[in-house]
Formats: C-alpha cells, structure tokens, sequence
C-alpha cells in the first residue's frame, strides 16, 4: 500500500464547533472545513440543540461561545465523552478545578483550554516569562477591538499570572510605583501585583505588549493579531491533539515541544 493510500483510510476527525456563526466560530468551520484530515459535522450557536453535536457524533468540540456559558457547554461535552478544544475566555482557578472534577469521571475524554491560539502569542508569553526575572518593572497593555466582551483579555490574564510566577520564583518583590491614582483605573487592573492595562478601538484585532523596565533599559515584547486566520494553525494543533492527551492541558506550550 503506498503511503497515499494508507492516508485516505485514516478516518477524519470529526469535529463540531460550538459558538459556530460568531467571529471565531465561522473562522473555525471554514479552517476544520479546508483541513484534508477533519469532517466538519456540526454547526452549533445560540438556540441550537447541542444535541446536534452529539446525534452529528462528534469526537472533538471546538467552542468560541462566552464565558457564560461555555462551563456549561464543557460539562455536556465531557458527559458526553467528547473532547473538547477551548478558546473561550473567563477561566479562573476555580472554574479549572470544576473541570478537573469532570473529567476525573470521565478518564478517556480530554480536553485543551488555551487564552490564545496564535503561535506567536504562545510565544511572546513564553518570552516574557523567561525575561520576567530580569526586570524591575512589568506592565501588560493588551488591545482589542471594541466589540470584545471581557476585559482584561484571557491571554493578558495568562501572562500577568505568569509572569507574577515567574518573579516570585525568583525572589522579587513589588514593582516600584509611588504613584496615587487620582482617578480610579488611571493605573489600570491588577492581577497577582501586575498592571494590566485594555484598551479597545476599532480596527484592532487582538494585540499584547508586555513592557519591563530596569536600571536605564527596558524591553517591550510584542505580538499582533492583525486576522483571526491567525489563530487556526493552534486551533487545528489542539483538535489534532486532544484526544490523545486524557484529562486537562492548559495553553499550547506542551503541544508545540
Ligand atoms: N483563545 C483564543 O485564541 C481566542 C481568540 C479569539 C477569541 N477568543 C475568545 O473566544 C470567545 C468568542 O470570541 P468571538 O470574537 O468569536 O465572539 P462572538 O461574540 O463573535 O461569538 C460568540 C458566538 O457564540 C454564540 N453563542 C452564545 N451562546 C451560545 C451557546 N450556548 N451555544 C452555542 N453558541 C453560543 C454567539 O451567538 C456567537 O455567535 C471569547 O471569549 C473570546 O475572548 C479566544
Ligand atoms: O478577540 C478576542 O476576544 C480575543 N480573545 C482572547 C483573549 O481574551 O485573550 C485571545 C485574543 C482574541
């Protein structure tokens, strides 16, 4: 048998979107749509019956919904024993836990939960925990475009905790800042003792720096989002990935060594 053939009698992946006509969703039907290895069997959105996904018999969801509802869309998927690849934001410590408890359930089924999907970004948030230990001084201005829901973003939050990890490991204390807000926010939000800064206008996609300062330096690590394309090589990585890694994996990273 060549190697041709033996290719066309893998069977595709078959995937279900969840979150299917919104900005991401569409993305993601057209990305598992175009991927030689994967059928595209269900389009979920809001009003649909997720059953769909299940009758469709999905073995991998992708979901770009909301942080309102996507905890209770990740509990049907592992319920019913179908992987699930995340994008969606609003996970909190606790929230992982819940689904660490779900999953303990359901031991065959997994799942991947990442902030961001673009390569670059994964990167740039390994770049500033690697330089973390080096600076003084970090802030995080995260940009977006308007229409985004939550803020800070999921990948500035990622970042910061990083980030906040990272210097604690190496013994370093609070950023030096004497300054007294005199207006509430002008120093932005602050997440494990780092400034995290939004904003949103209208042409951006998404869009991180991550800014150290030290004695008479500093470095700004970058990365843009200009197309969501960008994050569909991640995404079709995880899906490729997910059902061959039982239980929760958290960010990229460990798919991409
Ligand atoms: N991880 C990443 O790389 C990444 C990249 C971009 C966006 N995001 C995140 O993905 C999420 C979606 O972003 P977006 O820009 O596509 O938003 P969007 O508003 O364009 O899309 C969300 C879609 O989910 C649908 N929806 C709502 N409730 C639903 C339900 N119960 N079942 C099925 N569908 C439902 C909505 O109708 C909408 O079509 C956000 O949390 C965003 O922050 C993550
Ligand atoms: O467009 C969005 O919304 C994005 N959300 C993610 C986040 O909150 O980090 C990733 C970037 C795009």
């Amino acid at each position: 048998m060549t190697d041709e053939q033996e290719k066309s009698t893998v069977e595709p992946i078959r995937v279900g979107v969840l979150g299917a006509r919104g900005r991401m969703g569409a993305e993601v039907c057209r990305a598992v749509d175009a991927a030689a290895d994967m059928d595209l069997v269900a389009m979920v959105d809001q009003g649909d019956w997720l059953f769909n996904a299940a009758d469709a018999g999905a073995e991998v969801v992708v979901d770009f919904t909301t942080p309102d509802v996507v905890m209770d869309n990740l509990q049907w998927c592992i319920d019913q024993g179908i992987s699930a690849v995340v994008g969606t934001t609003g996970f909190t410590e606790q929230r992982l836990d819940q689904v660490r408890g779900w999953l303990e359930r359901k031991p065959g089924v997994g799942v991947v939960i990442a902030p961001n999907f673009g390569i670059g970004a994964v990167l740039m948030m390994q770049f500033a925990a690697r330089a973390a230990r080096h600076f003084e001084s970090v802030e995080i201005i995260e940009q977006h475009h308007p229409r985004k829901l939550d803020a800070p973003s999921g990948t500035a939050t990622h970042t910061a905790r990083l980030v906040a990890a990272a210097r604690a490991e190496a013994g370093l204390g609070p950023t030096p800042d004497a300054t007294k807000d005199e207006v509430a926010g002008a120093r932005g939000a602050e997440i494990d003792g780092v400034r995290v800064h939004a904003v949103r206008a209208t042409g951006l996609v998404a869009h991180q720096e991550v800014l150290f300062g030290t004695l008479g330096e500093t470095l700004t690590i970058r990365h843009d989002s200009y197309d969501r394309v960008s994050f569909m090589p991640g995404v079709l990585l995880a899906v490729r990935a997910v059902r061959t890694r039982p239980g929760l994996t958290l960010g990229l990273d460990a798919l991409l060594d």
